[in-house]
């Protein structure tokens, strides 16, 4: 039993061919990141088509998630640069020893402020400012890679959330099934809500808009963001460069805590395994972060540069797998504690969780948005739960949740596609005929909503 949190793996580089998307698939990888800061159409082009390969090649269709690169301040070097701690480099716009792709960065930026590159690996203090030539000093060294993310610590650009490149990123991926639309540095509602609107214009209908949490701005209005979204990320590679690193844990667990009592999905993001990069073994430390990771709840864990960049995509994957399937066996022994249900819809979804897991029966429901295998995952139910859904397209979106694993049956009156669901799942020997099973789905129809137990044993 792989477990019910769910594995999101960027596709780069090192992933891109269909053999290597498909063996990541069949070990456990449950959505796609395209992230739209890197690459170009024709690069997302042909990830796609690797990918609907490696979908027909291993039989499983995962989310696609479009990750945008909002308004991201980025090094504009091609080369590598060297920088040793104690030398004083000059920054510049798009030009000096580091250049710099956005005027905004230097205009908001002062002595003293520490500017951090690469995910917090390089650290510069600024030591004066002419209006845009910077000189500052290394305080942490390294050897900086082409185009990396820049941040001032506690500083963030007042940028509006999407640039032109996510726009036309959006267009190109309107008509390519993406099911869910990460929007990076969300700094409050109205970014997400944006973000949702061209969206909808775009006609990408049923893709989700997941807020990732990469700023101050973003813990600060975690509440309004997590409401306005249909799922939250923690982005701990830009957040380690907004806070010393020690506030991370405590973070984590505000923004799990801040989603998870609103019933949205929430993901965990970035250096899981990031030794795996270079190595083909984790670190102690990592192999016990993702295990705290899954106990902590998230519905799914997010690979970056391992899968992106790293050496070691596939057994990055077979980890993450191994570890959080072992973590499960824990969080079926001691059953995570559930949200407080806000509605009718939730109530029911909690109801329907508690007598499947009272009865130890699985739990197999038919969705025609995938909105009810939503409220279902929020109370994480121990084991894996059926959903019946009328497309590929819901496929996708359901595929992200905890615990829920989708079932193509078509799109039918509720009560049929409920049985159609039934069918599809004792026909593949999922389920036997003899089990007990407790079935939902609502009868818009009949206004009235079905739970239906078969088999049961007195
Ligand atoms: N689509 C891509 N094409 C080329 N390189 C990529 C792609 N996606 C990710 N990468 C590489 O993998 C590294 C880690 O991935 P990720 O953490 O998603 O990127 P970042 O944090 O830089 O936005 C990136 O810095 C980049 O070097
Ligand atoms: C996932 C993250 O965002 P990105 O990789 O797009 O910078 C992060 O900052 O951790
Ligand atoms: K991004
Ligand atoms: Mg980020």
């Amino acid at each position: 039993m792989r477990g019910p949190v769910k594995i999101v793996a960027t596709v780069g580089p090192s992933s891109a061919s269909a053999s290597i998307l498909a063996q990541m698939l069949s070990l456990g990888v449950d959505v796609a990141r395209i992230n739209t800061s890197h690459g170009s159409v024709d690069q997302w082009s042909s990830m796609l088509e690797s990918l609907r390969r490696a979908e027909e090649a291993v039989g499983k269709r995962v989310g696609v998630a479009v990750d945008l690169e909002g308004p991201r301040v980025r090094t504009s070097n091609s080369a590598l640069v060297k920088l040793e701690k104690g030398d004083l480099v000059t920054l510049g716009y798009m030009e000096g020893d580091i250049p710099v792709d956005s005027k905004q960065f230097f205009e908001a930026l002062d002595e003293g402020d520490i500017v951090l590159l690469d995910d917090g690996k390089i650290a510069l203090q600024v030591e004066s400012v002419e209006g845009f030539q910077v000189k500052a000093r290394v305080i942490e060294g390294g050897v900086l890679g082409p185009r990396k993310g820049v941040v001032v610590r506690g500083k963030e650009p007042d940028l509006p959330p999407l640039t032109a490149r996510d726009r036309s990123a959006l267009e190109f991926f309107a008509d390519k099934g993406v099911s869910h639309v990460y929007v990076s540095f969300a700094r409050s509602a109205e970014h997400v809500e944006k973000v949702r609107s061209i969206i909808r214009r775009l006609g990408l209908r049923h893709a989700r808009v997941f807020a990732k949490i990469e700023g101050p701005s973003g813990v600060r209005r975690i509440g309004e963001i997590a409401e306005a979204s249909d799922g939250v990320i923690i982005a701990r590679g830009d957040l380690g460069m907004h806070y010393s690193l020690e506030e991370l844990p405590e973070i984590q667990e505000l923004i799990v805590m801040e989603a998870r009592r609103r019933h949205k999905t929430v993901v965990l993001a970035t250096e899981f395994l990031s030794s795996m990069i270079e190595k083909p073994v984790p670190t102690r430390s990592e192999v016990v972060d993702i295990y705290q990771a899954v106990l902590q709840t998230a519905d799914a864990l997010m690979l970056t540069g391992e899968t992106a960049v790293g050496r070691y995509p596939v057994k990055s994957v077979q980890w993450m797998a191994k570890i959080s399937s072992r973590a499960y066996r824990k969080l079926a022994a001691s059953p995570p504690e559930k949200p407080r249900p806000t509605s009718t819809p939730y109530k029911l979804a909690l109801g329907l969780v508690e007598l499947a897991e009272s009865l130890d029966a699985p739990l197999v429901v038919y969705s025609k948005t995938g909105r009810f295998a939503e409220r279902l995952a929020s109370f994480r139910p121990l084991k894996t739960f059926y959903v019946g859904v009328p497309s590929r397209e819901v496929e996708r979106v359901v595929r992200h949740l905890w615990g829920a694993e989708p079932v193509v049956v078509g799109d039918h009156p509720y009560e049929a596609g409920l049985a159609r669901t039934y069918e599809k799942l004792r026909s593949e020997n999922i389920i036997h005929g003899d089990e007990t099973v407790v079935e939902a789905a609502w009868s818009s129809e009949r206004g009235i909503y079905i739970i239906r137990v078969r088999n049961l044993e007195f």
